[in-house]
């Protein structure tokens, strides 16, 4: 990067401007700011369908150093709305790299600020919320009261309906790594590839299902087993979805949820939701499991969470159920388990793409319900 510097504004909903310069594309986009703390996976985090319409701030420092492969995608394209670095990489080095990541914001579309005093955004969202935001520069940037206007006239991450946006327009099929095993339907609400390739290596056909699929559809799966996705926007909206567990719950198809698919089971079983302060985003999360003590770290992205007391037990319409995890920070509620029917769910990403992989033995247990019910 030579020569000269395109300014660009990161604004906020409550007035409070943060001046950069332009990365990626040039020009103008909203979303929420939220920040993730991921030392490593931007392009994984850039790619997770689950960021639709927020503007990711990264707190690492360095963003960029090892370029952009042509593996690491989590999906076809990038999702966020907009990227917040401070330092971008100069000269990205990696074997595997084929490209800048600037460049691929750029080929993308995808606008960012780079320069931005990335601890200060942070501070400042961690004390007042998550919060509508706008990236502007190039043709994009204007005065400071039009761009909070801007701002402020967008549609807020509450009551967002945005699975539809990010889900397959068609249903397809993940093979088995060797010998298929058991077949699952996978419901598709933002879906990152690593998480059917988890499932392949152990055996199971993952048919993954848009998001609008009905019960017959799911039901000509003739599935052993059901797994509901991540994905965007807010779990209330998700009234399609927490019908489809239902029934899934009452006919005792074994069903794993994670992320937005843990918000959608906690739903069927009767469980509130609520938009955190903000949120989760990072890749060394704690994790306690009620029914062991264990710690696991965590990969998590996000914004929303369901009610509930760590290790509470609870009637639901399917019978007994549990709070199986929590988060030891602030005791955010990160699993829930039904005690009668042979169903679990995790807010966290087992996938862990990027992240550790503490929580990889979940498949396994996944694979086990299916066992049982064989
Ligand atoms: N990664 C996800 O599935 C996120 C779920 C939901 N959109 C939230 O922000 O809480």
């Amino acid at each position: 990067m030579t020569g000269t510097r395109t300014p660009a504004a990161l604004v906020l909903e409550d007035g409070r401007i943060f001046r950069g310069t332009a990365y990626g594309a040039q020009g103008s986009t909203l979303g929420e700011v939220v920040f993730c703390t991921g030392m490593t996976g931007y392009q994984e985090t850039l790619t997770d369908p689950s960021y639709r319409r927020q503007i990711v701030v990264q707190t690492a420092p360095q963003i960029g150093n090892t370029g952009w492969n042509d593996e690491d995608d989590e999906s076809k394209r990038i999702w966020v709305a907009g990227y917040v670095v401070r330092d971008p990489a100069r000269s990205p080095s990696s074997w595997r790299a084929t490209r800048s990541l600037d460049d691929e914001l750029q080929a993308q579309g995808i606008v960012g600020i780079s320069d931005v005093d990335t601890r200060t955004l942070t501070r400042h969202i961690r004390e007042h919320g998550a919060m509508r935001a706008g990236v502007f520069s190039g043709d994009g940037l204007a005065g400071p009261d039009e761009m909070i206007e801007a701002v402020t006239a967008s549609p807020a991450m509450a009551g967002a309906d945005l699975a539809g946006e990010v889900t397959t327009a068609k249903p397809y099929v993940v093979p088995a790594a060797g010998q298929a095993r058991f077949r699952v339907a996978a419901l598709d609400l933002g879906i990152k590839s690593n998480t059917p390739r988890r499932m392949a290596e152990r055996g199971i056909e993952v048919h993954v299902l848009p998001a609008s699929s009905t019960v017959d559809d799911l039901l000509a799966v003739e599935a052993d087993g059901v797994f509901l996705s991540n994905g965007p926007g807010d779990p209330q909206t998700q009234d399609h979805a927490t019908e489809l567990t239902k029934s899934v719950l009452e006919r005792e198809i074994p069903l794993f949820g994670i992320c937005f698919g843990n918000q959608i089971l906690g739903r069927a079983l009767g469980l509130g939701t609520y938009k955190m302060r903000y949120g989760h985003r990072g890749l060394n999360i704690p994790v306690i499991d009620a029914a062991t003590g264990r710690v696991a770290i965590t990969a998590q992205n996000h914004g929303f969470a369901l009610e509930g007391e760590p290790g509470q037990r609870f009637e639901s319409p399917f019978g007994a159920a549990q709070i199986s995890h929590h988060c030891p920070n602030d005791d955010t509620v990160e699993g829930v388990r039904c005690l009668d029917v042979p169903a679990f769910s995790v807010q966290y990403h087992p996938e862990a793409a990027a992240g550790p992989h503490d929580a990889d033995p979940l498949f396994d247990e996944f694979v086990s319900l299916m066992e049982a019910r064989n």
